[in-house]
């Protein structure tokens, strides 16, 4: 039986990241999009890049309709695991994950039965889902009938905080989970909400072997 894994997203600062890797989260996300507050550049996530060497955290670079120079950009500098992309892709993105030997993973809106026939019949196998709304907003799916159909391995965004973590495990069991404004106090990321969602994802999953 595999664990959910948890990643924490929207990193921006050094002394955090160091904390993400001391602490041992599973994956890190860095937000490589001009208009968030969580935006980082190429060249600081370069240096993050380098302080995750010596570990096994996987690196998701999330990204909103990138151009394709930009995302070459990425992969040339930085060894990316996971490539969290809103919006509409072509081939020649998703093309560009597989030479790079990055994951391509897409984020799904989840609100009605429509939702769900787009992510059973998407020819991904490990998606994203996350309330409509561009990433890092504190919204949360509605895990309703309908929802628990969905056929693929995803990762569940948005809206996670301490309370509904063993819910989202138990039932949904995704592969991760992901948080980024659940872990922030007035925009920072805050060490005590880090280390008391780890600490639930951890009593969690046990809980979810036994
Ligand atoms: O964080 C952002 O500002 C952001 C902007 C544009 C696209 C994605 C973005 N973030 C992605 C994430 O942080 C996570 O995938 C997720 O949305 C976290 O949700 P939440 O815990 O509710 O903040």
């Amino acid at each position: 039986m595999s664990l959910t894994k948890i990643k924490f997203c929207g990193i921006k600062d050094e002394k955090t990241l160091k904390f993400c890797k001391k602490i041992n989260v599973d994956a890190v996300g860095f937000v490589f999009y001009k208009k968030s507050v969580r935006n980082v550049s190429i060249r600081k996530a370069m240096l993050f890049s380098d302080l995750l060497k010596s570990s096994y955290i996987y690196k998701f670079a999330i990204v909103v309709q990138p151009k394709l120079l930009f995302l070459k950009k990425i992969f040339r500098n930085i060894k990316i695991d996971f490539l969290q992309f809103y919006g509409k892709e072509n081939k020649k993105i998703v093309n560009l994950c597989y030479k790079y030997n990055t994951n391509f993973l897409k984020v799904y809106d989840f609100n009605s039965k429509k939702d769900l026939d787009i992510i059973n019949k998407s020819k991904y196998n490990f998606i994203s889902v996350e309330k409509k709304n561009i990433g890092g907003t504190g919204k949360m799916i509605h895990f309703n009938k309908d929802f628990l159909k969905i056929k693929k391995k995803i990762m569940i965004s948005g809206g996670i905080n301490k309370k509904n973590i063993y819910h989202i495990v138990r039932k949904i069991k995704p592969i991760f989970l992901d948080i980024s404004s659940g872990i922030e106090k007035k925009g920072i990321k805050d060490r005590i909400l880090m280390k008391s969602i780890l600490k639930e994802l951890n009593l969690s999953n046990i809980k979810n072997v036994y």
